[in-house]
């Protein structure tokens, strides 16, 4: 076996950041007000993932997503992006690296065309020669091949979103990192962009998206965090998060009243009643006991099931809390 090298003394967590996109160790950032808004994430984003990153508004997701753009400096901890810190790597990391921050800056008196067109010729990277055949590839990617030409300020805000999504898209790119890419979108925009976002994950591009939507998240991404009052609560593929936590038992009766009655003294928690249907909170007991009680109690039961736990409700287990989405 090799020995440690000398040479890499700071990097204690290398198995693991070795196929992460994006590492943190003790992320913090406590803004000049005093506000602490992320404290202590350590963030693990594996390549080829659609890792969403959730939670409630003002729970930091922002602020780690700039300090991870290199925008802003933490206070403590570190973060590495494709393997290297930031935001000290900024110049080499960020030109492989697709943002989609806090809506796209375009210019509203150019066509979408040729909003792309100023972008590509903002890099000193890309070729003259070939930016107008990147330009066509990008808005064919995003579906805005027909509407190239319209100018942008008449966009549709999901057509506006897009179009920020073809100029990430301009060059290759390992990591495509897109801050709330739904908020503001009706369902029909919604639809498109996770549709695009599923179909640049199938290409092998690793996208990480910050929601404040559950069922987004459980729609899109093949993995998840957590994120509350600044904190990691959980991270982890979205089927083994979903997995941790109990599902609802569920009991359709036209007994419900008496149903509820038996269930709570059976141990079941946090008891809804709505019309024929009382839901809870599983008890620890064998659920055969559970339905034997209500039999027992002479309770009509026509469906006694046990749904499929949600990530909703395992973040529910995890902070006790229901998730509240402020604005
Ligand atoms: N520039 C700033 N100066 C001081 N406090 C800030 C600044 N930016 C954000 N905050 C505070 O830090 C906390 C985290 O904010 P942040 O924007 O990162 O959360 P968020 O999860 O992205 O929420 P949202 O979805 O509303 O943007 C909040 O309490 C916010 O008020």
């Amino acid at each position: 076996m090799a020995e440690p090298s000398a040479t890499e003394p700071e990097r204690p967590h290398q198995e693991r950041a070795d196929d992460a996109v994006i590492a943190t160790r003790g992320l913090t950032k406590r803004y000049r007000g005093g506000q602490l808004a992320v404290d202590g994430l350590d963030l693990t984003v594996p390549a080829g993932s659609v890792f969403g990153f959730l939670g409630p508004n003002g729970s930091g997701k922002t602020t780690t997503i700039r300090m991870l753009m290199g925008l802003i400096e933490p206070t403590s901890g570190s973060a590495r992006v494709l393997g290297r810190p930031m935001p000290r790597a900024s110049r080499t990391v960020l030109p492989r690296v697709g943002a989609l921050i806090e809506g796209p800056a375009l210019y509203g008196f150019l066509s979408g065309r040729d909003n792309l067109l100023r972008y590509d010729a903002a890099d000193p990277t890309a070729d003259p020669r070939t930016r107008r055949e990147r330009v066509a590839a990008a808005l064919d990617r995003v579906g805005l091949a027909a509407a190239g030409g319209k100018k942008a300020k008449a966009y549709s805000l999901g057509m506006k979103q897009r179009l920020g999504l073809a100029a990430a898209l301009l060059q290759p790119r390992r990591l495509l990192v897109l801050d709330e890419p739904t908020n503001g979108l009706d369902p029909q925009g919604m639809r498109e962009i996770r549709t695009l976002v599923r179909e640049l994950a199938s290409d092998g591009t690793t996208v990480f998206l910050s929601s404040h939507l559950l069922d987004e998240i459980e729609q899109v991404c093949t993995h998840a965090a957590v994120m509350a009052q600044g904190r990691l609560i959980t991270q982890g593929a979205v089927a083994d998060l979903s997995a941790g936590a109990r599902g609802r038992l569920v009991v359709t009766t036209p007994d419900a009243g008496e149903a509820a009655r038996v269930l709570k003294e059976q141990g079941a928690a946090d008891l809804v009643v709505d019309g024929d249907r009382v839901t809870a909170e599983p008890p620890e007991r064998d659920l055969a006991e559970v339905n034997a009680a209500l039999v027992a109690a002479r309770v009509r039961v026509r469906g006694f099931v046990l749904e499929r736990a949600s990530l909703e409700d395992a973040f529910v287990a995890l902070t006790g809390e229901g998730f509240d989405v402020a604005g």
